[in-house]
């Protein structure tokens, strides 16, 4: 079964090829060749550009055309195996099969299409509700020689030419050449693997195969700022071509581990049952291969083949009830279920369970080490272009401005080298005003990574060492500022610049708790959910944060601790640990996928920065909060609600952490309706399996024809879509709902044999009741059996709702289920009575069959009741 989530349809230019770098052209040639230049397009001529070109949508995006939807379904495991035995059929001219198998997948693939098309206009409208926008230069109207101006527009709107700025945090919108850049590093992983951040900046005249000059679309910016042009956008992109030669490709899923596996057991199964059938024929009643139909009926009779649109209607009305109900957007229909089945939680700290909004502790900062801090940061604002400052920098500005509002006219800018969450470093090269000979490098960053570029001897690095260990376990954000007085130069300034520095002191901040954390994670332990803290941040700030929330952080481990074990060692390691500290971006993922190794656990990532991207994209299912980096808010499967007003202050109302909980129950909720549906339709259908081949083997004639499985496979699905409506109990959303085929394996074996047991205890009362009566039994044998079936099938539907997390009170029946029931009901025991019964080869029944019947339902009822409970209780 293909996961239910929209997938890509290249439009109509889908063949043009992705851009090329252009090798010998300079930039102003490029741009010419665009029709653009350095102050971007006018309005008026974007808009005939996105006409001509369409919308910049990355593949993946759209909504599928119907045409593309039915073939997807086709190329569905279960649809292909069905069709596979209807070819049998057809081949050994049983065409009788032949038919009602092409009957059945063509109301499954029609109901499956029709689920599938709602459910994919459902997310893209949830999607568009958290889309990232771009910043991009235009010219009002048609008026070339106009002022241009920045606006920030929806990414689809961008076109070839286009000028466009990028800062940290921002996705690479489109195919894109730099312009100008400072400092700029993209995180391009979905290109080449590499997870470390690679360097570019703007070349003239590019030599051939160079391509420092170029960002792809689906890369996003780790560090620096730029404005580029943009060379191709939409299914133009690199992106679009790598994803038309390679596909979409994405670690399984717990998803897929659950789901699929399942599926993949069952199909196997059913490719089985045919020659065992035949077999069975062969040995016991000397058959050949005139039983071929109907061993295809018995593998047809154990398709789930509602399993794809139950499963595509079950997540996506959780989703669209989340997003409704809670503010909570499910961006990739699959996640809702993951999320459910999360046992491991790791989240960032800074910006998810703090506000991200420190304030500088002037009693504990000194106050060189402020002015300093400050001038490196205002100007790597300036020389850099950067779009914002971040968190600490603003922090830092503003406090010491309070304190010295000259301090920015006491220096000139020279250059910058902006921070990057792998160097943790940010140095800013000034002059004062008349100092020509002389240039200050003002260089801030985490204390381990400053003070080994600082000229100290051991004792004063362990002083210093033990000092930030001292504010940090006071849960205090710290920076570490030092300085360096170097004779001017042309050549440029790099990071080899930053050694031997005079180290200045420390800036402290206090960054709040999310209001909402402590409740979170409360709830999260109480679901089942361990969680696990991954920061960039010093050890002592995380354990404190942690110890400020309500959970033992046990031993802290620093990432560099991590980089000589093996995989399997890490692993272990990760399992016993509860905050990893100092983590560059490329631990955060390595830690998130040695949790996940083994395939047993389903962890998830929450984060909002640059920092997080790798690890939200090596989760199961990555989350993020509302007002995370636009990177992140586009790599994360779910984006959460902000807070209430009242929750943070009046501007920025702040995060709901408490909305995972409110996600993690949506998905629990799904996944339990997909479980009913998987354990009602499985245990009934090996029951009929079962009791088709006993009676395949006792009987003179097929015990069921083929137009008799469509009939009852037909009214059993159309009455179990009622499961997407089901309330699972509540027990089966304390603790992570994980669909494992080996349980499913042993519920339904158990109950599967009971429902056949009813079904040869059903042929008993037929051989009773219908022994007096003359004419042929055929006819009313199975007019008997198909009442039978639909009303088994309709107990089975009520009392195997709630099957392994069933153990609390069963929650009341939803009407959708009880009418489903009901209709189930009233056509089993009608059916036979009507003239459609001659058609489908039933005659009428005796009364004293039905009260026979009633009976052996009460006892199917009653043993169903009891084996349950044991069931439970084993469990
Ligand atoms: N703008 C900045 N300039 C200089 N140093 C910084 C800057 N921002 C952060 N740092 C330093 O780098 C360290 C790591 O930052 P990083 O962004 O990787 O993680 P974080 O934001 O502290 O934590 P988390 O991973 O929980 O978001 C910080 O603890 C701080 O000391």
């Amino acid at each position: 079964m293909t996961a239910p989530e929209v997938t890509d349809t290249a439009p109509a230019h889908a063949a043009a090829p992705a851009p090329s770098p252009s090798p010998g052209r300079t930039t102003l040639q490029h741009l010419r060749s665009l029709g653009s230049g350095p102050r971007g397009l006018t309005e008026a001529e974007a808009e005939r550009r996105l006409a001509r070109h369409g919308e910049n949508v990355p593949p993946g995006t759209r909504p599928l055309s119907w045409p593309r939807l039915a073939a997807r379904s086709l190329r569905d495991p279960f649809t292909a195996v069905l069709l596979c035995l209807g070819l049998v059929s057809a081949t050994v001219a049983a065409w009788g099969t032949a038919c009602v198998i092409l009957v059945l997948v063509a109301v499954s693939c029609g109901l499956r299409s029709a689920g599938e098309r709602r459910a994919d206009s459902a997310m893209a409208g949830l999607r568009d509700l958290v889309a990232t926008t771009a910043t991009v230069l235009r010219r009002p109207g048609d008026d070339a020689s106009g002022p241009p101006g920045e606006r920030e527009i929806p990414v689809g709107q961008l076109v070839p030419g286009d000028v466009v700025r990028l800062g940290p945090g921002d996705l690479v919108p489109a195919d894109v050449r730099l312009l100008r850049a400072q400092g700029l590093t993209v995180q391009q992983a979905a290109f080449t693997g590499e997870s470390v951040p690679v360097g570019k900046h703007p070349v003239d005249l590019p030599a051939d195969g160079e391509s420092a000059h170029l960002c792809f679309q689906g890369g996003s910016v780790a560090s620096g700022s730029a404005s580029a042009v943009v060379l191709a956008t939409g299914a133009d992109t690199r992106f679009a071509a790598d994803r038309r030669t390679a596909g979409a490709r994405r670690a399984a899923s717990a998803f897929d581990r659950s789901v699929h596996g399942i599926s993949w057991t069952l199909i196997r199964f059913m490719l089985l049952t045919p020659p065992l059938v035949l077999m069975a024929g062969a040995a016991l009643r000397g058959r050949g291969l005139e039983t071929l139909p109907f061993a295809v009926a018995v593998a047809v009779g154990l398709t789930p083949e509602m399993l794809p649109v139950i499963v595509t209607t079950a997540l996506a009305r959780g989703s669209a009830l989340l997003a409704r109900t809670h503010g909570v957007i499910v961006k990739r229909l699959p996640a809702l279920h993951d999320i459910g089945a999360v046992d491991i939680l790791c989240v960032d700290k800074t910006g998810t369970l703090t506000q991200d909004r420190p304030d500088v502790d002037p009693d504990r900062t000194d106050p060189e080490a402020l002015h300093w801090a400050a001038v490196s940061a205002w100007w790597t604002l300036q020389l850099a272009e950067l779009p914002a400052p971040d968190a600490l920098d603003e922090a830092v500005i503003d406090e010491a401005l309070t304190a010295d509002p000259d301090l920015i006219d006491a220096y000139d800018g020279v250059t910058a080298l902006p921070f990057d969450p792998v160097r943790r470093l940010a140095t800013a090269v000034v002059r004062r005003p008349g100092a020509l000979g002389t240039v200050t490098l003002a260089v801030k960053g985490s204390v381990e990574n400053v003070l080994e570029r600082c000229a100290l001897d051991d004792a004063e690095r362990a002083r210093l060492l033990a000092r930030a260990a001292e504010l940090s376990g006071d849960g205090l954000r710290l920076l570490a500022v030092a300085t360096a007085e170097r004779p001017a130069r042309h050549r440029p300034y790099s990071t080899a610049d930053e050694r031997g520095l005079t180290f200045t002191g420390f800036v402290a901040f206090t960054d709040a708790l999310v209001p909402t954390a402590a409740q979170a994670l409360r709830d999260l332990g109480e679901r089942g959910v361990t969680v696990k803290v991954i920061t960039g941040d010093h050890p002592g700030t995380a354990a404190r944060a942690l110890r400020d929330l309500g959970l033992d952080p046990g031993d802290v481990r620093t990432a560099d601790s991590l980089d000589a074990l093996t995989d399997a060692e890490l692993a272990r390691l990760a399992h016993r640990t509860t905050v990893f500290a100092r983590c560059a971006p490329a631990h955060k993922a390595r830690i998130v996928t040695a949790l996940r190794a083994g395939g047993e656990t389903t962890v998830g990532f929450l984060g909002d920065g640059v920092n997080d991207l790798p690890a939200l994209r090596a989760a199961d299912v990555g989350i993020c909060p509302r007002d995370a980096v636009p990177v992140a808010r586009d790599t994360a499967d779910i984006v959460l609600a902000e807070a209430r007003r009242g929750d943070g202050p009046a501007d920025r109302p702040g995060k709901d952490l408490t909305a995972i909980g409110h996600a993690i129950s949506a998905g629990r909720h799904s996944s339990g309706n997909i479980a009913t549906y998987l354990r009602v339709t499985l245990s009934s259908n090996l029951g009929n399996v079962i009791a088709m081949l006993s009676a395949g083997l006792l009987l003179p004639f097929l015990p069921m024809l083929p137009a008799q499985v469509l009939a009852q496979n037909l009214c059993f699905d159309a009455a179990q879509l009622s499961f997407a409506f089901d309330r699972p109990a509540a027990a089966a959303l304390r603790r992570p709902s994980t669909l494992r085929p080996r349980d499913f394996l042993r519920f339904i074996t158990g109950f599967g044999v009971l429902n056949a047991a009813a079904d040869l205890a059903t042929f008993g009362a037929l051989a009773l009741a219908l022994h007096t009566r003359a004419g042929p039994g055929e006819a009313a044998f199975h007019a008997g059996w198909f009442t039978e079936n639909l009303l088994t099938q309709g107990l089975v539907m009520l009392l195997l709702r709630t099957g392994r997390d069933g153990s609390g009170p069963l929650p009341r029946t939803p009407s959708p289920v009880r009418w489903a029931v009901a209709a189930l009901a009233v056509v089993g025991i009608a059916l036979p009575l009507t003239p459609v019964a001659g058609p489908l080869g039933m005659t009428p029944l005796p009364l004293f069959y039905y009260a026979l019947l009633a009976a052996v339902l009460a006892l199917y009822a009653l043993a169903l009741t009891a084996v349950k409970r044991r069931y439970l209780r084993q469990d």
